[in-house]
């Protein structure tokens, strides 16, 4: 789990995000949505720890971010895997490589160990068979199944994605969406995920952080969404027609 209390980052002397406070529960996909320059990506980078805030703190399952040594920082960094926007693997290596470096780097294993590990969580995406190909090889889906594996491979208790699914078609997308949702409950990982998409929020927004200038401006799942009277939210998904449609239709239980 992690607890956002009070979050301030700005730059320069422009406030960014103005006192965020949230909670993400492990084993639940955890939405941050919001217009372009709501605040999203600065709080991603907050939650990793790229961007140091002004105020407020950030606990990991107890662990306060202000407070840990440099020795518990490391340890909190291998406990984080991450999806990038845009897959970010290493073109020049194969699959089993990309999904091995993250092991090179920070276990002590032997090859044969490695590989096994790489194996069990490509098995997991459905990669089986493609170890050897270079990504360049393969379609923008199973480029995010790699970026996948390879976030899970050192067993991460966090797991954040940002856009996982940008550049997708829109059944893809909601594939890997559920592919995330899966892992985050089979392995209990606390997923933060930072998305434009509303079939995402609809399909697994089991808790849903709306960011309005960077402030928090409704929180709750994607059920309470169909039913909340919050304008702020209400106007920022229910932007299309046909959405206004599903969410009217919801509204009068004819769905
Ligand atoms: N390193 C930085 N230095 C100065 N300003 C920054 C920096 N990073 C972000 N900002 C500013 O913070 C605000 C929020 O940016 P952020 O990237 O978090 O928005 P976002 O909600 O992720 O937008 P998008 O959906 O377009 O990616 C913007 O006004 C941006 O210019």
């Amino acid at each position: 789990m992690i607890e956002v209390k009070g979050l301030y980052k700005g730059f320069n002397g422009v406030e960014v995000l103005k006192g965020i406070t949230t909670s993400f529960e492990a084993g639940k996909t955890n939405l941050i949505i919001g217009q372009s320059g709501s605040g999203k990506t600065v709080f991603l980078k907050s939650l990793i720890g790229l961007h140091i805030p002004e105020q407020g703190s950030i606990i990991f399952d107890g662990r306060v971010n202000t407070e840990m040594n440099t020795e518990q920082k490391r340890q909190l960094r291998q406990e984080i895997g991450m999806v990038f926007q845009g897959s970010a693997l290493f073109d020049s290596m194969t699959v089993e490589e990309n999904v091995m470096f993250p092991l090179k780097m920070f276990a002590k294993l032997s090859k044969s160990d490695m590989l096994e590990k790489a194996n069990a969580v490509l098995k997991r995406v459905d990669l089986i068979g493609s170890n050897l190909k270079y990504v360049s090889e393969l379609s923008g889906g199973m480029q995010k199944r790699v970026a996948i594996a390879r976030a899970i491979v050192m067993n991460p208790k966090y797991l954040f994605c940002d856009e996982p699914n940008s550049g997708l078609d829109p059944q893809t997308a909601i594939i890997i969406d559920n592919l995330i949702k899966e892992i985050t409950e089979e392995y209990q990982i606390t997923t933060v995920i930072n998305t434009h998409d509303m079939n995402s929020v609809m399909e697994i927004g089991e808790k849903i952080v709306f960011l309005k200038d960077g402030v928090k401006a409704w929180e709750g799942s994607n059920k309470e969404i169909f039913k909340t009277d919050n304008e702020a939210i209400v106007n920022f998904v229910y932007s299309s027609n046909l959405f206004k449609k599903v969410r009217q239709a919801y509204l009068n239980e004819t769905i």
